[in-house]
């Protein structure tokens, strides 16, 4: 792992500077990007790392709920689900976090206790982040406020697209700021994942400057999509993805996560995002620490396939709860 440190100060100077850094980065090979996802998601494993691979899979799992219609009630189900995927086999590893509204955070703390799963919730105006800055900045601070442990941030496509890189930037470092919780609390400041919405973005170009704009403004994670905009979470964006934040370590020295989200929902993709995340940025990043996968209805085919793996037959389809 490289260690030297690189200063963006001048980078972020402006948003001339900004714009000339981020079109100076290579070009993605559209072509080359998709047929390397395509082959890396045919490539086999055996039994064995399958099992090890669903285990790791559950254990990166955000577990999400982001519905209007979502109540006190099936936040409580879900965190109960987190913490014991499956109640009757205590072998099954928690998932990394869920991941709600602002306003359930406070619900699903209680619920979770010390159960060592995080809580994550979009602000900033999720999903379409059109809403001002102050409200933005507002919206994260009462979520961190309420006892959330990672911030899921949108950014502005919008300004993004437009090209201004900077408006993007300064959101990124305030919201970031609004992170920051007083040492009273008893807890660190909460991780920041920077959500893309690489369905808007257009290019895989766009993506790769959308990525480094995020790490230069201090994203702890950056993150595919809401899951709300289609196309969501795809191989090849995050393929790109993860090609910047293995980039980005050996300039700047330091890690950033990843996170798809939105569509995946099968035992079979997941393992093609861990397989893609080990070709790409390689294993430092496959831990719930640097990887983690975004969906609502994953975490009942991996429990599925998971039994079928230990006993040879799929149980019941009513044999676990909804997700
Ligand atoms: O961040 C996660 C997504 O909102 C979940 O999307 P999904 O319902 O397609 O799994």
């Amino acid at each position: 792992m490289s260690t030297v440190t690189t200063s963006f100060t001048e980078v972020a100077a402006s948003n001339a500077t900004l714009r000339a850094f981020l079109h100076g980065l290579p070009g993605v090979d559209r072509v080359g990007a998709d047929q390397r996802a395509a082959m890396l998601g045919t490539r086999s494993i055996k039994t064995t790392a399958k099992a090890r691979a669903i285990d790791l899979a559950i254990s990166m799992v955000d577990l999400t709920t982001l519905e209007g219609a979502d109540t006190p009630g099936k936040v409580r189900a879900m965190c109960a689900k987190a913490v014991h995927p499956d109640p009757g086999d205590p072998s099954v590893p928690k998932v990394a976090a869920v991941c709600v509204y602002p306003d359930l955070v406070g619900r699903a703390v209680e619920a979770l206790g010390d159960s060592g799963v995080r809580v994550a919730s979009v602000a900033t105006g999720f999903p379409s982040g059109r809403t001002s800055l102050e409200v933005k900045v507002r919206d994260t601070e009462l979520a961190v406020a309420a006892g959330a442990d990672e911030i899921d941030m949108v950014i502005d496509r919008g300004a993004f697209l437009s090209g201004d890189y900077r408006k993007v930037f300064d959101e990124i470092v305030a919201v970031k700021a609004a992170c920051a919780r007083d040492a009273a609390a008893g807890k660190g400041d909460a991780h920041l994942k920077v959500i893309l919405e690489t369905g808007e973005l257009a290019t895989y170009d766009n993506v790769r400057r959308a990525s480094w704009l995020a790490m230069i403004a201090g994203a702890d994670f950056v993150k595919t999509s809401t899951g709300k905009v289609s196309p969501a979470a795809t191989l090849p964006v995050t393929l790109v993805m993860l090609e910047a934040v293995r980039d980005f370590r050996d300039r700047a020295g330091r890690m950033v996560g990843v996170k798809p989200a939105g569509g995946i929902r099968t035992t079979k993709d997941a393992v093609k995002y861990l397989v893609l995340v080990n070709e790409t940025a390689g294993e430092d990043w496959l831990t719930p620490e640097w990887f983690r996968l975004g969906a609502s209805s994953l975490l009942n085919d991996l429990l599925m396939q998971r039994g079928k793996m230990a006993t040879g037959r799929y149980s019941g389809p009513d044999y676990f709860t909804l997700d």
